[in-house]
């Protein structure tokens, strides 16, 4: 039961944890779930942080390159405001040449041209038409067409290209962002930039924001310290116009594409928006990180840079540090599974083990206080172990019996030798043996000995476990009731019945074999007068004296018989002669006719004997007992004490 219960418990265990172990795994678990958070969250940060420096560094770098490249663009324009400054008029072919010359486009990428745009005095349009028809041809006008009282023209632009060809003859002044700027740089004296723009050089297609960069010209030997002296000495301005998209390319061709650039016109708003690395995605597909204002040229450009979804400063190694979170909190949880099991187990093992002591204990106790022998041999069928039970069967000391063979005990091995009992439990199979065993005190027992294989843990058989119990007791008690079934209480001479059995044996083998028997029928002389002198009981003694008696008289093969009262049968199962059965007859008369001793007391009886032979006196068991019987008769009419045989 108890064992059930710890099996039960078992396998109830196997399926389940214990309270303690599910709260072990759990409490790893949220601690593995948590340290993958933190870490996680500290990750995202030294993410941002590393992100931002990237960015930070990125847009330094950028605001770097923007600004050393206009200030070269203004040493170039400078270098233009000095070439025209060397001549009194404007010399286009010397203004042209000197732009090629230049070779601007080459060490000044980004650039869309470098052109001169002469400022028209008031009243000079006429003049400044004829001049310029001269170099340009007739087609030269200023546009757009109107009456303003102030006038620009793009006279000069290289490369003269069909893009900047569509530029000649343009009144920048009339166009306000650019007059803005054409101001500005008269009033400082130095390069401007213009705002967003729109270049005439823009065709329907690939239309892109410009801007552009003033430098005054002033007539040379002119004060310009005032802005009304440089108004006065304005000869126009070296100008140079940039389409955003195609200056940012070249300017930034290493810019990575994880990071959105934004190039804006003062204001972070869309219509200031002058270049966008990422033009078309939404604003909402990154996030803006950084924003750098840059003074340009008198005017201000806000860079922004964006971190799109895609930009990982090191996306690998941040997954890989995440894997590896992740990894070690799986390795905290695997461990804490591994604990958990290992407890159980032990747990388990424990609840076993405690549960085999009490088991041990328990079949220890049965097995000491067993009163049947129980013991355990080796495969030689030594003995290895004894209980008390055994002991005291056997009735030896222990340290005899330990190493001795348990088929040395006994003096009868139910019929199998040592060998095959061993083989049969080399096979795994048991059996109970019926053995006559000898005590230590001489004393033989009838033991029934069951023997089962000793296994180990492999399923081999290492020995035999023996169970000994003393059956004597009832074998004793069996052969009494057999003994009383088939002898006489009183006499201890076969009865009747058993007498029938022998006598039809005896018939069966002579008939077989042809030899003759002699059945003798005995009945004591005046027998009545024995109980009736000294009483019942002398009687019966004496009938007991004389059943041995008349067992001396005869052989062990012989039978003796007692038909009832005071009758007597004897069967002499094969004689040789006719005077056999006679002499035994007479050896029984003569042993009866002895004097008997009974409490001092002097008995004297005597037998009438009545023989019959097989085959000669009867044929079977009635016809030869009825000629005996009659034979007996005849020995009693005969005066008693005598044999007789019915011829
Ligand atoms: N003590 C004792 N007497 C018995 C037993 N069985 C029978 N008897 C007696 O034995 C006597 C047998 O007597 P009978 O055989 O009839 O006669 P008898 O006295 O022997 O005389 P004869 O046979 O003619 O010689 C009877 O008195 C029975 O009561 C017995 O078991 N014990």
């Amino acid at each position: 039961m108890h064992d059930a219960e710890v099996q039960g418990a078992d396998t109830a265990s196997a399926r389940t944890w214990s309270p303690l172990g599910g709260v072990f795994i759990a409490v790893a678990l949220a601690c593995a779930i948590g340290a993958a958070a933190v870490v996680w969250r500290h990750l995202g940060q030294r993410h941002d942080e590393q992100l931002n420096a990237h960015l930070a560094s990125h847009s330094a770098e950028v605001v770097l390159t923007v600004r050393e490249r206009f200030q070269s663009y203004r040493m170039l324009l400078r270098g233009g405001q000095a070439f025209m400054r060397s001549r009194d008029d404007f010399d286009f072919l010397a203004w042209r040449t000197y732009l090629q010359r230049l070779s601007f486009q080459e060490e000044f990428p980004g650039v869309q041209g470098i052109g001169f745009a002469q400022w028209i005095q008031p009243g000079q349009l006429e003049a400044h038409l004829r001049a310029m028809r001269e170099f340009a041809g007739d087609d030269y006008r200023v546009w757009p067409e109107g009456q303003r009282a102030l006038l620009s023209s793009i006279v000069v632009l290289e490369p003269a290209d069909w893009r900047n060809a569509r530029a000649i003859g343009y009144d920048m002044y009339s166009e306000p962002i650019r007059r803005e700027a054409m101001d500005r740089a008269v009033q400082s004296g130095d390069a401007a930039l213009s705002g967003k723009t729109i270049l005439v050089q823009e065709t329907e297609s690939d239309v892109q924001a410009g801007v552009l960069l003033y430098m005054p010209l002033f007539a040379d030997g002119m004060p310009i310290a005032s802005e009304a002296e440089r108004w006065a000495a304005l000869r126009g301005w070296v100008y140079m116009p940039f389409r955003m998209t195609s200056l940012m390319r070249q300017m930034l061709d290493q810019h990575p594409g994880q990071i959105r650039l934004q190039v804006f016109d003062r204001a972070t708003a869309a219509e200031s928006l002058l270049y966008d690395s990422h033009a078309g995605m939404p604003e909402s597909a990154s996030r803006p990180v950084s924003a750098e204002h840059v003074s340009l040229g008198g005017t201000e450009w806000i860079i922004r840079l964006h971190a799109l979804s895609s930009f990982d400063a090191e996306p690998d190694i941040r997954q890989a540090e995440f894997v590896s979170v992740v990894l070690v909190g799986v390795l905290l949880v695997v461990t804490a599974l591994f604990f958990a099991v290992t407890r159980e187990r032990a747990t388990r093992l424990a609840r076993t083990t405690e549960s085999l002591r009490r088991s041990e204990a328990k079949y220890s106790t049965l097995v000491n206080l067993a009163h049947d022998g129980i013991a355990a041999t080796d495969a030689e069928f030594r003995l290895t172990f004894v209980n008390p039970g055994f002991i005291e069967l056997v009735g030896r000391e222990e340290s005899s019996l330990i190493g001795r063979t348990l088929d040395e005990l006994w003096v009868d091995g139910g019929g199998e030798s040592r060998e095959a009992m061993l083989a049969r439990l080399g096979e795994g199979k048991s059996r109970h043996y019926e053995v006559r065993l000898k005590r230590g005190d001489g004393r033989q027992l009838t033991v029934l000995a069951s023997l089962a294989p000793l296994k180990d843990g492999w399923g081999q058989t290492k020995g035999a476990i023996a169970l000994l119990s003393d059956i004597t007791e009832r074998k004793d008690a069996e052969r009494r009731i057999a003994h009383m079934a088939t002898h006489d209480i009183l006499t201890g001479a076969v009865n009747r019945l058993m007498f029938g059995e022998l006598l039809g044996y005896a018939l069966v083998q002579a008939r077989r074999s042809g030899h003759r028997f002699a059945l003798l029928f005995i009945d004591l002389d005046h027998f009545k007068r024995v109980n009736d002198d000294f009483g019942h009981h002398v009687g019966d003694m004496l009938l007991c004296e004389a059943v041995r008696r008349m067992q001396g008289s005869i052989r062990s093969s012989d039978a003796l018989g007692r038909r009832g009262g005071d009758e007597f049968v004897v069967l002499l199962p094969e004689i040789v002669g006719d005077t056999d059965a006679e002499i035994v007859a007479e050896k029984i008369r003569s042993a009866l006719e002895k004097p008997f001793m009974f409490e001092g007391r002097e008995v004297r009886i005597s037998s009438s004997i009545g023989i019959a032979l097989y085959p000669e006196d009867g044929k079977d068991e009635h016809e030869l007992m009825c000629r005996a019987d009659e034979a007996m008769y005849r020995a009693k009419l005969g005066g008693r004490n005598r044999a007789c045989r019915v011829r």
